[in-house]
């Protein structure tokens, strides 16, 4: 038995960010030592603004983040054009993409294929080939290794676009799944598999507010909770697994939280 996953509380996303931004510093530190490039999958609803205050800080007072070493993936997307409300990679365009300072590099980006909008088998396939051409060849590796995961949770339990209750939870060979009747909408979606979710060297949580307390309860206190897509990958990814949150996040948790720091 590896150790549980770790639990950091903050009074709200204005504490959390400077040591989620510390936790995401120093797993691009080691990528870069040890492979000199930092390759991140990122979700959407709330996260990318709070990925935002935590990246787009003064850049010299604790570490710098080194963009120009970013690859930047998506642990879910929507298939929808690039530029749609819905959009994941819109959110995190405007929340930290146009926000770096002109005179740093950009990351490198891998958004879905629009070409593949009306067909999500399709899409799903083409952003796997993404992953095997960047992570090596496909009889190589058997799951593609993250350095970061950054994602959320639904108050339902789901992350990335792995819902409760989903076929999709039992994959074990396909890295990319595709989506055509997602609970929240849009119904269209294309997800990570849950092995490959779980296979981050670090993977993160964030989860703020109070709607998620009910949820949070579920997954750290209770055995039906731990079954949830969130609670599945705390157990298989154990202590490589942090979640940031806030203090309504965990109100009514009994699962100890470090509160106030990492
Ligand atoms: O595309 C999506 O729907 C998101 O990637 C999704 O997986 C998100 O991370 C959770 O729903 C949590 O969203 P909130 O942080 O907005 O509650």
């Amino acid at each position: 038995m590896g150790k549980p996953p770790n639990l950091y509380a903050f009074a709200g996303n204005d504490e959390l960010a400077p040591s989620l931004r510390a936790y995401i510093l120093d797993a691009q530190n080691n990528a870069i030592e040890r492979h000199n490039v930092f390759r991140v999958g990122v979700s959407g609803g709330s996260l990318p603004k709070v990925l935002g205050k935590a990246l787009l800080q003064d850049n010299n007072a604790d570490g710098k983040v080194q963009f120009s070493k970013w690859e930047i993936f998506f642990a879910d997307e929507r298939a929808v054009p690039l530029d749609h409300e819905d959009s994941n990679y819109r959110l995190v365009k405007e929340e930290i993409l146009d926000k770096i300072p002109a005179e740093q590099s950009q990351p490198t980006v891998y958004p879905i294929d629009v070409k593949y909008l009306d067909d999500v088998q399709e899409m799903a396939d083409q952003y796997e080939q993404k992953l095997v051409s960047v992570f090596a060849a496909r009889d190589s590796v058997r799951l593609p290794m993250f350095d970061l995961l950054l994602l959320g949770c639904g108050p339902d339990g789901h992350t990335c676009s792995l819902f409760p209750g989903s076929p999709l939870l039992r994959e074990t060979e396909a890295w990319v799944l595709p989506i055509s009747d997602s609970p929240k909408p849009p119904p269209k979606r294309i997800t990570l598999s849950l092995p490959v979710a779980s296979h981050g060297i670090k993977i993160a949580f964030v989860a703020t507010g109070g709607g998620k307390k009910e949820i949070m309860k579920q997954i750290f206190d209770t055995e039906e909770g731990r079954q949830l897509p969130c609670g599945l990958i705390n157990t298989f990814a154990q202590e490589r697994v942090s979640w940031f949150v806030d203090y309504p996040a965990i109100e009514g948790v009994s699962f100890p939280a470090r509160r106030g720091s990492l």
